[in-house]
């Protein structure tokens, strides 16, 4: 990558004035952001409409996450007033491709910053950062430089895994369609979407599940059956991780 490449990113999406000075400049530094020992990660992937940020919004209530939904850091980025990169985040998302993924690291970095400057509030626990990251890693570039710049993936990180058919998420998406104000719930944008998810993100999937790092939930019943499975997945990463680590 060209050198301050992303210092320019960051300039762009007018991020310097959240004041992390106090951290080493990205493209010198050969330690991620994050201490793995202090945060937890927890990615929660899927295909579109399958139930992603329905599962996450249960999951932050029983058990104190940050949830940071990528999808909606860059709706946010391509609604903010003078974004440089508003245009082509829109035309990404319209047409179902990834964001170049120094644009959405870069959100995300500064979203999981601020959540771990408030030790009291939502996402922290015994101590730890906890981390529920939906609709992230999309692509396997994200998926490396996110361990290379943020959080080294630890073998307590896990990714959940929703599943389901083709058919039963075009129908849920249609029916989101109806409230959702989203330019790509539309029949045209969701077939991209599809294929997008198939050749970019199911590697993702597969890289994780090599590693053992994977638990595949079907999405298919209802929010409450598919929620009692997925609070079982997080119960399991949680046991055992008691002990207070005080600093992050
Ligand atoms: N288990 C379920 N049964 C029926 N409907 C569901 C279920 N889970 C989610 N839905 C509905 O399906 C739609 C898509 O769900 P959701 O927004 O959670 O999906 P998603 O995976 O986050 O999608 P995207 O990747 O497009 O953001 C929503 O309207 C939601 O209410
Ligand atoms: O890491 C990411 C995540 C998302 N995108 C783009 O946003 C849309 C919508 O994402 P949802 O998770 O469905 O809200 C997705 O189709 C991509 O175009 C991305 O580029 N990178």
């Amino acid at each position: 990558m060209a050198p301050g490449f992303v210092e320019k990113i960051a300039d762009a999406l007018h991020l310097h004035h959240h004041d992390h000075h106090h951290e080493p400049p990205k493209e010198s530094k050969s330690s991620p952001v994050f201490d793995s020992n202090k945060v937890t990660v927890v990615f929660v992937l899927g295909g579109p409409g399958a139930g992603k940020g329905t599962q996450c919004a249960r999951l932050v209530q029983d058990f104190n996450f940050c949830h940071l939904s990528a999808g909606d850091l860059l709706r946010a980025e391509q609604d903010r007033e003078g974004s440089t990169y508003g245009d082509l985040i829109k035309t990404c998302i319209r047409e179902g491709t990834i964001v170049p993924m120094e644009v959405t690291i870069k959100l995300l970095e500064v979203a999981m910053l601020d959540a771990r400057k408030d030790k009291t509030g939502l996402g922290w626990q015994d101590g730890k950062a906890r981390f529920l990251i939906d609709g992230f890693p999309r692509k396997m570039d994200q998926a490396l430089k996110f361990e290379e710049d943020l959080v080294q993936v630890c073998v307590s990180s896990l990714t959940i895994f929703f599943t389901t058919t083709e058919e039963v998420m075009l129908k849920r998406l249609l029916v989101r369609s109806e409230t959702s104000g989203r330019a790509d719930d539309n029949v045209e944008s969701i077939k991209k979407r599809f294929n997008t998810y198939k050749e970019q993100t199911m590697p993702v999937i597969e890289h994780y599940q090599k590693q053992g790092k994977v638990s595949e939930i079907d999405s298919s019943p209802s929010v409450e059956e598919v929620h009692a499975q997925a609070s079982e997945v997080v119960n399991k990463i949680f046991a055992g991780q008691s002990a207070p680590q005080l600093t992050a």
